[in-house]
């Protein structure tokens, strides 16, 4: 069941239930009270009645032989039907009394002479039969001449005439109205006040939802100043205040990722040419060489190494050989493939790797690479400079591994240093 049936139900069943309660004490001391009224103006009726009824006889026995007291009521003190005892109970001309019921008794009185013997029993106690102490506590005495002649005794309940019985009807009738009205009153105020409260619970709910799915910044109405209220100001809050730690969160992440590139390259560069270095060649290189042993594609590898490299230091200073280093660095790069590999292993000593490139065609390029080195204008750093490099190229996969074919390429870089260096030395597979 939802909430908000919950709520509804529960306001209808209280507005019912105090309404009913409220409806029903009400027609219960209206009755009691229009009871109380009529009792009241019942007995002081029947008290002027008999008070007038004894007075000129002083004593019962003496106004009842003259006038029995039925008749003497019919005739001088007319009653409503319903207000007065039916005639055979004035009488007493009845047998035993009949055995008491209980509900709707007629209301009437009792009459009993100064001894407290009864006169009148009302259909409760036979003529002379001593009044009972509870009945006498309640009986009123009747001053004839200033003394008492007889005593009344009210007993039964009253029946309410047509009209108080209409009028009571029409105030019960308006009470149910007023019930049924109330109902329908909280089943619209359960209507309306659930209907707002579930319009915002649901909108917390979808934006929990949505934080759920990623969308940390979430916004929901806010009405009203009650508990929901506070939830759904204190839930824009905390969703901003997560949006603005994930914002701050993923900016800090970025800056470590970016870091980590960065320290992820300087790691495999060489910080003077800027070319890759030997760590990452290696790795390069022995993936590369698997590649092609397993498809079976041409590769070489090669090892350049500037001539009397020492020699420049020594007759350039130590900074034109760090430029030297940088310009051959550069020709290289310039003059690669994207997909080519090439490194400063260390020294003046560089390394590269060609995919899809034989012996023939890696000699080629070394050569080249040769040529434009040595025809670099070098005298724009030093009037008397003259680089040259001397090249091993090898190409044979079945070497074993990269590594190998870098020590066969070694050993023609020694073959060309050996033969006079500016030249390239292969090894043909
Ligand atoms: N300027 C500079 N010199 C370097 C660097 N690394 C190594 N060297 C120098 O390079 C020189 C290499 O000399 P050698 O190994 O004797 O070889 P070479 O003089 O080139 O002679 P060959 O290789 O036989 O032609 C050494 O003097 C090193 O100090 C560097 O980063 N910058």
């Amino acid at each position: 069941m939802s909430l908000r049936t919950k709520l509804m139900l529960a306001l209808l069943f209280t507005g019912l239930a105090s309404v009913a309660m409220v409806g029903g004490l009400a027609s219960y001391g209206l009755g009691k009270k229009v009871d109380i009224i009529r009792r009241q103006a019942a007995a002081e009726h029947f008290y002027s009645a008999v008070s007038d009824y004894l007075r000129p006889y002083g004593s019962w026995q003496a106004a009842n032989q003259a006038e029995p007291f039925d008749l003497y009521m019919r005739r001088v003190r007319p009653a409503p039907a319903d207000h007065l005892p039916p005639p055979e109970l004035l009488r007493d001309r009845r047998g035993p009394p009949p055995p008491r019921a209980d509900g709707d008794a007629p209301f009437h009185f009792i009459l009993a002479d100064q001894d407290f013997a009864v006169l009148l029993g009302a259909g409760v106690y036979r003529p002379g039969e001593p009044l009972p102490q509870a009945a006498r506590r309640d009986a009123r005495p009747v001053m004839v001449n200033g003394k008492v002649a007889a005593y009344i005794s009210p007993e039964g309940v009253l029946t309410p005439s047509k009209e108080e019985q209409q009028y009571l009807d029409a105030m019960n009738e308006a009470l149910w109205a007023g019930v049924s009205g109330a109902a329908l009153l909280a089943l619209a105020l359960g209507v309306l006040l659930s209907r707002g409260l579930s319009r915002q619970l649901r909108h917390l709910i979808s934006a929990v939802r949505a934080i759920e799915q990623g969308s940390l910044r979430q916004n929901v109405p806010v009405e009203g100043h009650d508990e929901v209220a506070l939830l759904a100001r204190a839930f824009n809050e905390m969703s901003a205040q997560l949006a603005r730690s994930h914002e701050a969160l993923q900016d800090s992440h970025r800056t470590i990722s970016t870091q980590a590139d960065q320290l992820r390259e300087l790691s495999v560069r060489d910080a003077l040419t800027g070319l890759h270095n030997r760590r990452y060649f290696d790795e390069q290189a022995a993936s590369l060489y698997r590649h092609a042993l397993r498809y079976q594609r041409p590769f070489a590898v090669v090892i350049a190494d500037i001539d009397f490299f020492k020699r420049i230091n020594d007759q350039h200073t130590h900074a034109t050989g760090d430029a030297v280093l940088r310009a051959v660095g550069e020709i290289f790069r310039a003059h690669m493939r994207e997909s080519d590999l090439v490194a400063r292993y260390g020294g003046e000593e560089f390394v590269m790797a060609f995919p899809e490139t034989g012996l023939a065609q890696a000699a080629a390029l070394c050569d080249k690479l040769r040529e434009l080195i040595a025809a670099h204008p070098w005298q724009e750093l030093n009037p008397r400079l003259a680089v040259t490099i001397s090249i091993g190229v090898a190409a044979d996969l079945q070497a074993g591994s990269a590594e190998a074919m870098l020590q066969q390429a070694d050993a023609m870089l020694y073959r060309a240093k050996q033969d006079g260096r500016n030249r390239v030395c292969s090894l043909a597979a």
